[in-house]
């Protein structure tokens, strides 16, 4: 049987006084889509960067396809593919020319030109890489990463900065790698990434695994309850819109302008939302109920945002 596309134990890894990665495990089947979900300075660079090769961990285990990242990795940086957070290139190389560079060095490349279509950058094939906007260099920067037919890719923050449109793309392409069977590990703090895209999510915090499992495990495991949760103005008194509710009730802001209504989810709870911010002339826009998503287990798991 194969190897997993990759298997952690134990990770630690520390830059002077700064634990980056305090001991993390992950296994990774593989043709599985993995999201490592979390927020700035979580650890999920670091962890990529350990697996590719270019960090040494300072503890613990790490296995690419099998193989040792740091003595195996010639042999391993032939079989994987690697989009940076950022990119990079010659400035003054063109886009299809860069492609083109890389896939010279694969056995059996895409084809350039079908990749070049397929992410929508067929018409700037020709544009010097530092006059490409900053979605398109990371689309370029994908390009590079899957033109040689890697059995695995490591994508950091791919759609970081992108339209919705040229995510959408990427999301297509992604699906569809994963479809013929290419392993793809993605960083991402947007949970609508992680959920859209991923069999599994982990979701790192601080270094640590804190949930692990499918998007819709996750939420489901941490909400037996439906929740309520509306947008409004930001910065309303929560305190007094509690006081207005049922016992027990709570009402919190997590991001502003977002409010959740933990409790029970009943007629009552709703009827007693929608009449305090009628009293108070406040419009309560989406008003939802319905299952948690990413974003709220993480909050619960935390205590913070996603985004903070
Ligand atoms: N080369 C480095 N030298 C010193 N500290 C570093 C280095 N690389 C990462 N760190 C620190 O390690 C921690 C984890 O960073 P890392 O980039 O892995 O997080 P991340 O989850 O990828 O964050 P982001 O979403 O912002 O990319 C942070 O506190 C960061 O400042």
């Amino acid at each position: 049987m194969s190897a997993p596309a990759v298997e952690i134990t134990g990770l630690v890894k520390r830059f002077g006084s700064t634990t980056a990665v305090d001991g993390l495990d992950l296994r990774m089947p593989r043709g599985s889509l993995l999201a490592l979900l979390g927020p700035n300075g979580a650890g999920k660079t670091t962890t990529v960067e350990v697996c590719e090769g270019f960090q040494r961990p300072d503890a613990g285990s790490v296995r690419v396809l099998g193989l040792d990242p740091v003595a195996d990795g010639a042999r391993l940086r032939a079989r994987i593919g690697v989009m940076p957070q950022g990119g990079g290139a010659y400035p003054g190389v063109r886009a299809a020319e860069m492609l083109g560079l890389v896939a010279a060095c694969a056995a059996s490349p895409l084809d350039t030109g079908w990749l070049l279509d397929v992410l929508g950058l067929a018409k700037v094939r020709r544009t010097p890489f530092k006059r490409l906007s900053g979605g398109q260099q990371q689309r370029l920067s994908l390009a590079c990463a899957i033109v040689g037919r890697p059995e695995l890719v490591f994508l950091d923050e791919p759609t970081a900065g992108m339209d919705p449109q040229a995510r959408r793309l990427v999301w297509d392409l992604l699906r569809a790698l994963r479809a013929d069977g290419v392993s793809v590990l993605l960083t991402t703090h947007l949970m609508e990434e992680a959920e859209a895209l991923a069999d599994r999510v982990v979701i790192v915090d601080n270094g640590r695994v804190i949930a692990d499992g499918a998007p819709t495990e996750l939420t489901a495991e941490h909400s037996e309850q439906a929740q309520l949760r509306f947008r409004a103005r930001p910065g309303l008194d929560t305190g007094l819109l509690s006081a207005a509710l049922p016992e027990g009730y709570l009402v919190r802001e997590p991001t502003p302008g977002t409010y959740r209504v933990a409790g029970k989810v009943d007629p009552q709870v709703v009827s007693a939302v929608t009449s305090w911010c009628a009293q108070h002339g406040v419009l309560a826009e989406e008003l939802h109920v319905g299952r948690r998503d990413l974003e709220e287990v993480f909050l619960e798991l935390t205590g913070r945002t996603l985004r903070a």
